[in-house]
């Protein structure tokens, strides 16, 4: 492999940006890609998810820091004079939310648009290729308007891959797509992204969208990555509160650690790396409280509302204590997969899965940076 082929596909370091109010939005950002991977960029609205994006665009100059692409500088805040390679010459796709198809052009003339330049032969059999990798061969004639939602993106993609871009960049790609056609697409999408072995880095807001599509995940709070893992380790390993919060509504019981374990309503939670005295909280995720049949869990609860999803059912519940007026049950929520057999009013049996449990200490002003145990 020469150096060039080993070189990250994207490199962020130390970038801080913002706008004209002064406000940093992305701050002392690292982020590295690894050629041919896809990273999701996750995170609330405003977080500065899409500035990044625009960042290694080049359509915004960082304050401070450096941007590599394929191994090339293409902005170094800190040179005199400042680099700045302009988005043309980046070696970078784009594909947004806007896919905006030329609609004066027919499909192959689109896919040809972004390979200007090259003679007129290999511009025509490289876009024919590209068209048949997203699997649109047969619709090369048409006209944009012809093409369903679906198509549409898909030709979007083969433009956007036509001159073989170092990465790809897509900003919420499928927001503009019904829920059906946006699963589809994006299997699609993946799969074509796979085989042609392009790097890409996608900001979406959706959990889910991100959990499917990522080899990693940046989750990103108030300017910067506070975690950045494979969706399995960021499930199964969250080093936040923010980080369990934001795949799902939780379930939180206070309390404090004393002798390694946080006591709450919901059991005893192992924290041997948390000292004795020192405030604490578990995260429970709906999915982790179980209904059981068993009778002798040592947890009761009333249910309040049954919310059947289809293919899973939300359950609102009561916790009781003995002893205890049901005036003070803890509210918690369950989700469950099917329909479980009970109604509002029933007292059902919970059982706690522990690994869908996580036990942080509760923090000072900086929560992000708290650490956790699973
Ligand atoms: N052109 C601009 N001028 C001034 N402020 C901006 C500009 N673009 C973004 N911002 C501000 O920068 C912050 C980050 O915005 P950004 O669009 O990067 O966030 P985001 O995570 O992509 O949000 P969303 O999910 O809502 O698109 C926000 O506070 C936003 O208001």
């Amino acid at each position: 492999m020469t150096a060039a082929a080993a070189a990250p596909a994207l490199a962020f370091k130390g970038v801080t940006h913002g706008y004209d109010d002064g406000r940093p939005v992305v701050r002392a950002l690292d982020l590295t890609l690894a050629p041919g991977e896809v990273v999701c960029l996750l995170g609330p609205s405003g977080c500065g998810k899409t500035t990044t994006l625009r960042l290694a665009a080049g359509l915004e100059r960082p304050w401070t820091g450096t941007v590599r692409i394929g191994g090339a500088t293409v902005a170094d805040a800190g040179a005199a004079p400042p680099v700045h390679v302009p988005p043309e010459r980046r070696r970078v796709g784009f594909l947004f939310q806007d896919f905006a198809l030329f609609p004066h052009l027919t499909v192959l003339n689109n896919v040809l648009f972004g390979l200007k330049g090259r003679p007129r032969k290999a511009a025509q059999a490289r876009a024919r290729a590209v068209l048949a990798d997203v699997g649109m061969a047969d619709h090369a004639r048409a006209w944009p308007h012809q093409l369903s939602g679906g198509q549409q993106q898909r030709v979007a993609l083969a433009r956007a891959l036509a001159p073989e871009p170092a990465l790809l960049l897509l900003d919420e790609p499928f927001s503009g797509l019904d829920t059906r056609l946006r699963r589809t697409v994006r299997e699609q999408t993946l799969r074509v992204l796979q085989e042609t072995g392009v790097a890409a880095l996608m900001v979406t807001h959706d959990p889910e969208e991100a959990m499917f599509m990522s080899d990693r995940i940046a989750l990103m709070q108030a300017g910067r990555i506070v975690q950045i893992d494979s969706p399995m380790q960021l499930h199964h390993r969250p080093r936040s509160p923010f980080a369990v919060r934001f795949f799902s509504e939780v379930n939180e019981c206070a309390g404090v650690i004393r002798n390694g374990a946080l006591d709450t309503p919901l059991g005893r939670f192992d924290a041997p790396e948390l000292a004795d005295g020192t405030p604490a909280r578990v995260l429970a995720r709906p999915e982790a409280l179980i209904p059981t049949l068993s009778g002798d869990t040592g947890f009761a609860a009333r249910v309040v509302s049954v919310r059947p999803l289809g293919h899973e059912t939300i359950l609102l519940l009561g916790l009781t204590a003995p002893g205890r007026p049901e005036s003070e049950a803890l509210p918690l929520t369950a989700r469950v997969p099917g329909r479980p057999r009970c109604d509002p009013g029933d007292i059902i049996a919970l059982a706690v899965e522990a690994d869908e449990c996580f036990v942080f200490p509760d923090a000072g002003p900086d929560p992000e940076d708290a650490g956790g145990t699973g």
